[in-house]
């Protein structure tokens, strides 16, 4: 393929250079891919302050490695973080610090080795198919609704073993109520001291008692199911795990840890890669020479169930699709931590209480990292050429790195390489369809998919 010509995917216009602390935070309420100024794609670590309080944002390399990872121990979670998305996560380990965090996170990792890869793929490979087969053989998609929906139908099925269909709509509208609405940060978020309510308090504090009524009725279904011998899905390794971090802590594992934790792999997991998915399909329609790329890497590729896991190494033209897509788009488009003391980073004086945001969507845009950095090119996730360890950081990095990243690979790539797989499509778009970051990466307007079914299929 042609690599001199990479395709420049639209993107919003970004605030002037003059654009203060406040406005990037009032930005942040609409649209985090045009919240920050040009100079973050050239500087270190850029310096501001919105009504009296620091904001830092660090962009560089060097700068974002110190924040997650060589210096975490002086930056914390965003106080705000639990504020936002308490009502949804309560203290689950996306939010939790400290002792909590670290006894949840290691109570939870073996949920995530490599070992438990073949027993999600399996159950992601039955929902790719399902999904697939129940798509006209000619006609228009909404393609963010297909996602959304398989995303969410996987979560279900990988954490419970059971489709999301009892309770599917109920998770869907209040996923989706809360992702459109109490759970987008406001300025009064980020600004207002931890003990003082904003105005979203009380229906924060509604829709956190509808949302607890809710997990736990799913979390009663699944435990009314026969016990199994070797653990189904993550449910199970999730109990698993808890036991047995309860029998060295000699605790038992309260019913609302569960609550938590269940919901932060369910929020975590499905919008996050719904939008992957979504790009991925805009790219490749826009692309067909990509898409045509991946349908002949794909086309004899046994992605049935039982042999899903063991495809995934045949699938490396997927995958750099996947890896570019999460450069250009990455569902988690910033993070942001908080100062818990004095601290330097990269020689720029940092106050203890300090607001850190870091917006990683410019760290994979930046001009002394990467080649062509607007363009779309899978070749440079091709041929084993690694980006450096801090120029592309989908999934974070350091103690907070995701949990569920190579999960999340794993859907990507399984359910993109069965679409590509089954169907050829192509997309209008009345205007073209920008990024919109507002708790993850969604798309700012409306494509119109045509999907037409492969002879082959
Ligand atoms: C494409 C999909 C995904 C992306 C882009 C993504 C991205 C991220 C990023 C950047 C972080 C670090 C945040 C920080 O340092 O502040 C993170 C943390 C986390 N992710 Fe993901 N994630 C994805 C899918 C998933 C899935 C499938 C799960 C679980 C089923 C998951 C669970 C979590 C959890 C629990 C954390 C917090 C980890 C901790 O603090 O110890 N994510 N994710």
């Amino acid at each position: 393929m042609d690599v001199s010509a990479p395709f420049i995917p639209p993107m919003p216009p970004l605030p002037s250079e003059s654009t203060g602390g406040l406005g990037v935070l009032i930005r942040l309420r609409w649209n985090g891919f045009s919240a920050f100024p040009a100079r973050c794609f050239t500087e270190n670590v850029v310096s501001l302050n919105a009504l009296g309080r620091p904001l830092v944002l660090p962009c560089g390399p060097e700068a974002i490695k110190a924040v997650l990872s060589t210096q975490s121990q002086d930056f914390q979670r965003l106080k705000m973080g639990r504020r936002v998305l308490g009502p949804i996560v309560g203290d689950g380990i996306l939010v939790s610090e400290g002792a909590v965090w670290k006894r949840r996170r290691r109570a939870m990792a073996p949920a995530f080795t490599p070992r438990a890869v073949p027993t999600l793929a399996r159950h992601i490979a039955v929902c790719a198919e399902a999904a697939v087969r129940g798509l006209p053989s000619v006609g228009a998609v909404d393609v963010f609704a297909f996602t959304q929906r398989l995303a969410l139908d996987i979560a279900a099925v990988t954490m419970f073993s059971m489709t999301s269909a009892p309770f599917g709509v109920a998770l869907r509208d209040m996923v989706t109520d809360f992702m459109t609405g109490i759970g987008q940060p406001r300025p009064s978020d980020f600004l207002l001291p931890p003990g003082i309510p904003t105005v979203l308090a009380w229906r924060r504090r509604r829709f956190r008692r509808r949302w607890v009524a809710l997990v736990s009725e799913i979390i009663a279904g699944r435990e009314a199911m026969p016990a199994a011998a070797e653990p189904r899905d993550l449910f199970d390794l999730l109990v698993r795990a808890f036991g047995n971090e309860d029998a060295v802590s000699g605790g038992a594992v309260p019913d609302r840890v569960l609550i938590d934790e269940v919901a932060t792999m369910i929020v975590a997991g499905h919008e996050t890669t719904a939008t992957a998915l979504f790009w991925a399909c805009l790219m490749l329609a826009r692309l067909p020479d990509w898409q045509e790329e991946v349908a002949r890497e794909v086309r004899d590729v046994d992605l049935s169930p039982d042999r899903a896991a063991a495809a995934l190494p045949a699938l490396s033209v997927t995958t750099a699709v996947v890896r570019e897509v999460l450069r250009l788009f990455p569902p988690a488009f910033m993070t942001g931590r908080e100062a818990g003391r004095d601290a330097e980073l990269c020689g720029v004086p940092v106050r203890r209480g300090a607001m850190l945001l870091l917006p990683l969507w410019m760290l994979h845009r930046r001009p002394d990292l990467w080649r062509d950095p607007d363009g779309f090119d899978p070749h440079r996730f091709m041929d084993g050429v690694e980006p450096d360890r801090f120029a592309f950081l989908p999934f974070g990095a350091g103690p907070h790195v995701c949990i569920g990243a190579q999960l999340a690979m794993t859907e990507a790539v399984l359910v993109l390489a069965r679409l590509v797989q089954g169907f050829r499509f192509g997309v209008r778009e009345p205007v073209p369809v920008v990024p919109v970051g507002v708790l993850s990466t969604r798309p700012g307007g409306n494509a119109v998919f045509q999907f037409r079914r492969r002879a082959c299929a």
